[in-house]
């Protein structure tokens, strides 16, 4: 048995990530972790992490402090157990404590790193990593995804701690985190994370499967099997999961009893846990950290020292820190996208599908007029199809993608009209039109300029001429074959130009003629007006 001035004296829990509350951000603190990784000898000796994570309030901290006995125990006497002679020791190390609401935040280490002997001769480094709780009333699931992520991709034994039972969600979390963590990881590797343990603390059915590894293996090996007849979600969940870990087991753990669950007093002292729970725990603590059991941690078949893992932890930070992740959400809010874009992508199809029919591939050139009207009424029954589709996430949420519908809409409009515009046969032939009207007036001006004798201006008409029978000839070039397509794109810009110019031209003639007609007709009523008067 650990003797009492074997207890945690000289360790303390250290932050590792600092979890923003208000922002929901994470930052490492980077000078913690150096100073806790690359410290002598440690720093290139291969790391054992062993880390908690799972639901919030579930006595995680409370394990980990019994790990770290462990580890102490290991350090001072050899062979000796992990609990304490006296029975009136409080449990101290990570801060751990009854009520409802959340205590630790972020993720934190113990400040000393373990060396210990390995059967094999060889030394490792062993770091014990807490976790915060996932699912409390502050944190959305972005942050939780993050969080548990990054514990699991540190880590080289991943302990799931789990209330009572298995249940689907607890699998289909576990699939969302572990994948928003392989996400994050630059190379893909097989099977990317170490050893899952799952824990199952206050495990009330020892008449089905018996507490501790074997009842643990013989009910997790019937709630993560594939079978044939299983639903397609259930099954891909099961080879999610499977696919993710080397090595994946389970413990079923007793409850601690009721002074430890409800005893606003109760410090962590053995008199008050029950002796099931306490002999489960002295099996389950030398599974994990025991030198024949540990497991160190690896990153594509290599061997992690302390100095990688600091940069290691350095990177996936970065990448979380990132904007290039897609965001983990809710269940209700990621179906209610879904059903949202899904009804947004039927009406596009529908507007699609029509507009086609009407204006489409090979059907003739329409008006601009009559077809802007077409895309008045469509516009209205595909709005009126997707809000018509049952959706969830609410009145607000769907007139967002109502929105976007409609945009999305006369982007779509606004490519059939060009396509339309591309019929026409005039329009098409504007540039070269245009270039040709252009050869002609510099060939009539040069003439009656060479024949007056202003032959600097002549000159300079025919070089005008010359620019616009090479321009032509360029651009018919371009629409036969189809490269240069910029030079041709170009020459249609410029002739675009020229035209709007003459057609301005006349608009404004047009203009002023009207003009002058109104106030000549203005000033005749005037006169017909004082006429009839003056009679
Ligand atoms: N029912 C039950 N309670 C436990 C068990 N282990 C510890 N507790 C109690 O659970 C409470 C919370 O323990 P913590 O270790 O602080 O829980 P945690 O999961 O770290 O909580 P957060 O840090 O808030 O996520 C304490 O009152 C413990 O006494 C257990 O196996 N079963
Ligand atoms: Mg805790």
């Amino acid at each position: 048995m650990l003797p009492t001035d074997a207890e945690p004296q000289g360790g303390c829990p250290v932050q590792l990530v600092v979890a923003d509350e208000d922002e929901h951000s994470f930052s490492l603190q980077e000078e913690a972790l150096e100073r806790l990784l690359l410290r002598e000898p440690v720093q290139d000796m291969s790391v054992v992490v062993v880390s908690v994570a799972g639901a919030f309030r579930k006595g995680k901290s409370f394990l980990l402090d019994f790990m770290l006995r462990y580890m102490y125990s290991q350090k001072q006497v050899r062979g000796r157990g992990m609990l304490p002679d006296t029975e009136d020791e409080p449990l101290t190390g990570f801060t751990w404590r009854g009520g409802c609401e959340r205590e630790t935040t972020g993720i934190l280490a113990w400040s000393e790193v373990f060396v210990v002997d390995k059967p094999d001769g060889s030394q490792v480094a062993v770091l014990l990593m807490d976790t915060q709780g996932a699912f409390d009333s502050q944190s959305t699931i972005k942050d939780c995804a993050t969080l548990f992520a990054l514990s699991t991709m540190t880590s080289s034994v991943m302990v799931y701690n789990l209330s009572q039972n298995v249940q689907e969600d607890d699998l289909q979390h576990l699939q969302l985190f572990t994948e928003y963590g392989r996400l994050a990881m630059e190379e893909v590797y097989e099977k990317p994370f170490q050893s899952l343990m799952f824990l199952i603390r206050d495990w009330s059915y020892p008449y089905e499967h018996p507490y501790g590894l074997e009842g643990g293996r013989s009910f997790l090996d019937k709630r993560l099997q594939v079978k044939q007849n299983q639903h397609e979600e259930l099954q891909n969940v099961r080879k999610h999961i499977h696919s993710c870990f080397s090595n994946i087991g389970c413990f079923l753990l007793p409850h601690p009893g009721l002074r430890v669950a409800t005893n606003p007093h109760f410090d962590g002292r053995l008199r008050d846990i029950d002796g099931d729970f306490k002999s489960e725990l002295v099996r389950l603590v030398p599974l994990l950290l025991s030198p024949e059991n540990l497991v160190e941690k690896e990153i594509g078949g290599e061997k992690v020292t302390c100095r990688d893992l600091l940069l290691y932890f350095k990177a996936y930070m970065k990448i979380y820190q990132g904007e290039e992740l897609p965001h983990p959400k809710s269940m209700l809010q990621a179906t209610a996208e879904a059903n949202n874009l899904s009804a947004v992508a039927g009406a596009k199809e529908i507007y699609n599908r029509r507009m086609e029919q009407i204006c489409g591939g090979e059907r003739p050139y329409l008006s601009p007029s009559e077809l802007e009207r077409h895309h008045g009424d469509l516009r209205d029954v595909c709005v009126r199809h997707f809000r018509s589709v049952k959706k969830m996430g609410g009145d607000e949420f769907c007139r967002r993608y109502q929105t976007q519908l409609e945009a999305e809409l006369e982007d779509m409009y606004s490519a059939f009209c060009k396509h339309n515009d591309g019929k026409n046969l005039f329009h098409a032939a504007r540039t070269p039109a245009t270039l040709f009207v252009l050869m002609a007036a510099m060939y009539v001006v040069s003439m009656v300029t060479g024949f007056v004798g202003v032959s600097s201006v002549a000159v300079l008409c025919n070089l005008v001429m010359g620019a616009a029978l090479l321009a032509l000839c360029v651009w018919a070039y371009v629409k036969y074959s189809g490269e240069f397509r910029d030079v041709g794109a170009g020459i249609d810009r410029v002739a675009d130009f020229l035209w709007e110019q003459v057609r301005n031209g006349e608009e404004e003639e047009e203009e002023r003629e009207r003009e002058g007609g109104r106030r000549k007709r203005g000033r005749r009523e005037g006169g017909r007006h004082t006429s009839s008067g003056n009679r």
